[in-house]
């Protein structure tokens, strides 16, 4: 098989392989790009295997950097753009389930493909397009099927990960496991403990962004693989009405994923939200986007959406809310619309500040300063007195006298 017209973004790589190849070597492109090229995705990034040793690499170009050498990989820079090469090896050891005690270069490209994980991402493309399928791999493209390269149990205890690489894949291909790779999830899905947090939120994530998630969320459940995640294990019923949803084209961004997962568990609490998130290793911005959004998803649940609210949740979490809310079927108005026709959207524009109250209503900075200031705030955002200077001071006197 040869692919005739390579995305666009394999084109300035071309020579680089080339220059290999001149020199003796063979090169080719490896990897997810190979997979989604020949399924006619979108790529967003390259890599390069090579049978040249990382020293022979930096013979043959000017510039290279060490980007990760005791492993093999070299980025040579040409025309101001890097291209990461690495050295076609073997792995052995791997006592931890994550990465190999030690790293062997070789000169055969099918021991390198044989060490990956899945057939479908052991494919091998020639600069001029020419796909290299060793183990099948165009056959399980053509089937829809997620297949470990040989013993499953082997590529599974080389790197734990993987069991959730395949879950991952089945959503984001909408692929099938094949059963034997399938049995080897099911007899090994303890190992993803010994695999950091932030590696299978990772997976997890780009799974429920998959364009079938229904499909990961089921493989998720039966393998028992949720159980070794961070604080899933009580929630089964609620995940399978979670992979139950028909419709996810709502579930556009990460944010919506961790609040549509946190809804379903009715995990809706500020701070229950909060030590979920950051046992997942989550940041802290989108722990906190999560928090306004889910404020703003449990008002449109219950019907009872005010301004304020809108204006301290603040946009991008209204977007959010919204979309989970689309999700899951909530009747709600627009939302953002009705923020955007707030009279304003930032403390700060609010037409006086604490100076002028102390200036001209003789308030004295403290307690009572910021009580009043909240109050007017409220005022503005809800549309009971204009944002205008004046009308501000003769409700803060008014506020004042009524104590
Ligand atoms: N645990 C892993 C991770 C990666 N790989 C190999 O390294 C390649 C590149 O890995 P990565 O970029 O993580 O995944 P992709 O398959 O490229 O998928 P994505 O589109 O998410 O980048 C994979 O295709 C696979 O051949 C592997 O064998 N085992
Ligand atoms: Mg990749």
């Amino acid at each position: 098989m040869q692919i005739k017209k390579l995305p666009s973004l394999f084109e300035p790589a071309r020579p680089v392989l080339q220059k290999i190849e001149q020199a003796g070597f063979e090169a080719y492109f490896v990897g997810g790009s190979v997979r989604d090229t020949i399924l006619g995705d979108a790529i967003h990034d390259i890599d390069i295997a090579t049978s040249a040793y990382p020293s022979e690499i930096k013979a043959i170009f000017k510039k290279t950097v060490d980007t990760g050498i005791q492993h093999g990989t070299v980025m040579i820079l040409d025309h101001g753009t890097g291209y990461e090469t690495t050295t076609f090896r073997t792995e052995s050891g791997y006592q931890d389930y994550r990465r190999p005690d030690q790293v062997t270069f070789v000169r055969s490209l099918k021991d390198d493909l044989k060490r990956r994980d899945f057939t479908i991402n052991a494919l091998a493309m020639k600069e001029d397009g020419t796909i290299i399928d060793l183990f099948d791999g165009l056959g399980d493209l053509q089937r829809h099927l997620i297949r470990a390269v040989g013993d499953p149990e082997e590529r599974f205890h080389e790197d734990a990960l993987r069991m959730m690489r395949a879950v991952r894949f089945a959503a984001k291909l909408d692929f099938a496991i094949d059963p034997a790779t399938q049995r080897g999830i099911e007899d090994h899905g303890e190992l993803l403990t010994k695999i950091a947090v932030e590696r299978i939120e990772v997976e997890f994530s780009k799974l429920l962004l998959g364009i079938n998630p229904k499909r990961g969320l089921d493989y998720f459940l039966t393998t028992d693989l949720y159980l070794y995640c961070p604080r899933l294990q009580h929630h089964y019923q609620a995940l399978v009405k979670l992979s139950q949803h028909q419709d996810w084209s709502s579930i556009t961004n990460e944010a919506e994923a961790w609040l549509a997962l946190l809804y379903s568990l009715q995990i809706t609490g500020q701070s229950a939200i909060s030590s979920f998130m950051k046992d997942w290793k989550l940041s802290n911005a989108l722990i906190s986007l999560v928090q306004h959004a889910m404020t703003v998803l449990l008002a449109i649940q219950k019907d009872q959406i005010k301004p304020m609210m809108l204006f301290n949740a603040g946009r991008k979490a209204i977007l959010t809310a919204s979309q989970v809310a689309e999700f899951e079927e909530l009747q709600h108005p627009d939302l953002l619309a009705m923020n955007d026709q707030l009279p304003i959207h930032d403390r700060h524009d609010l037409a006086i500040d604490g100076g002028a109250l102390i200036r001209h209503a003789s308030i004295q900075p403290g307690p009572l300063l910021g009580k009043v200031m909240n109050q007017l705030l409220a005022l503005v955002v809800e549309g009971k007195v204009a944002n205008e200077e004046p009308a501000l001071l003769q409700e803060a006197q008014d506020l004042i006298e009524k104590g």
